[in-house]
């Protein structure tokens, strides 16, 4: 396999919230395809100089690196070169930008992110964009006891819920869950289930065990938008790129009350786990709000909860 081409690449936004875009010139690799702009890191540079100096020179822009924040790597392999695309999210710079090399430049709201053309090595950045960075996973409660659950979590800081409720027959889940997307409807509520009945029932997100994400070859048979998965392993991580998953979670990173003879892997190993996938990561185990400063800068997604959003 080619050598990795480390490319330093970001995702720029504005005040209103909005994500800024180029357009590759035609005769460029992967031409006349969107990008978060971006380029090749020099032998011996930082990566945080490289893309200083990339958006300087294809933007005109100068960078606030201390709201310059790790988003996610990409390690990505066309068949024609291999790239490792290393993506900071940055929400301060000085200039207004103007695309120094002709390219056209978009605004864009990160809900119409998906109407956008990309390289395959993007999908996951698009991914880590629109995901959160704080998710609950709910406790073993009664059935009606999960709104009022679902309220406190999103005061507590949680920006997504995932429903996790194998107390109770799979009926009753895809019921409680249609119940609770009909309460809360713009949350990003996730079915921790199967993908047949997530289909039947037409779930729309949907988080996979690691024994059920092991079974499966491919999510070309899933109906629904979001694809998630348990990882604790190399071998689990590797599956859930190989079927498209959009997210993992990863665990136990810490020590947990609810399975203390299990060995925590650790930030360390956290970090090196995040550097070799190429999807967003959450980290799960005995984490609570207060590592998600940490899990960002090691380059995770967020952090996902049962006890601190309780
Ligand atoms: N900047 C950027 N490059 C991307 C993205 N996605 C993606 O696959 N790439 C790939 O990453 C590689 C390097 O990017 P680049 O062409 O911007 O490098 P550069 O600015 O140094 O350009 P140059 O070599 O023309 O001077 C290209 O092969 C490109 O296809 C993206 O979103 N942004
Ligand atoms: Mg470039």
């Amino acid at each position: 396999m080619s050598k990795l081409i480390h490319v330093a690449a970001a995702a720029i936004f504005n005040d209103s919230g909005e994500l800024l875009l180029a357009l590759r010139d035609k005769a460029q690799h992967q031409g006349g395809l969107w990008e978060f702009p971006g380029g090749k890191v020099e032998p011996g540079e930082e990566v945080r100089s490289a893309l200083a100096r990339e958006l300087q020179e294809e933007l005109g822009i100068e960078i606030d690196q201390s709201a310059t924040v790790p988003l996610i790597q990409v390690p990505f392999h066309y068949p024609d070169k291999s790239v490792l695309l290393d993506v900071f999210r940055v929400n301060r710079f000085m200039g207004q930008p103007y695309g120094r090399e002709g390219q056209p430049l978009n605004w864009v709201k990160l809900a119409d992110l998906s109407g956008y053309p990309f390289p395959a090595a993007n999908t996951p950045i698009v991914n880590a964009l629109q995901l959160p960075t704080a998710l609950a996973i709910t406790p073993r409660l009664l059935s009606v006891q999960y709104c009022e659950y679902i309220d406190k979590a999103l005061q507590k800081g949680a920006q997504a819920v995932m429903l996790r409720a194998k107390h109770l027959t799979e009926t009753e889940q895809l019921n409680l869950y249609q119940q609770l997307a009909e309460a809360f409807p713009e949350l990003l509520l996730i079915w921790n289930g199967s993908m047949d009945a997530a289909n039947r029932a037409e779930v729309t997100a949907l988080h996979l065990s690691s024994e059920r994400l092991m079974q499966l070859n491919s999510r070309k048979t899933y109906r629904g938008r979001w694809l998630g998965a348990s990882c604790h392993t190399e071998e689990q991580i590797r599956r859930a790129e190989q079927i498209g998953a959009d997210y993992i979670t990863l665990s136990p990173v810490q020590k947990t009350a609810s399975h203390p003879e299990v060995t925590p892997m650790g930030w360390a190993e956290y970090s090196r786990l995040v550097r070799l996938s190429s999807l967003p990561v959450y980290a799960l185990g005995g984490v609570s709000l207060a590592d998600l400063e940490q899990t960002l800068q090691a380059g995770g997604q967020g952090i996902a909860a049962i006890r601190c959003f309780c």
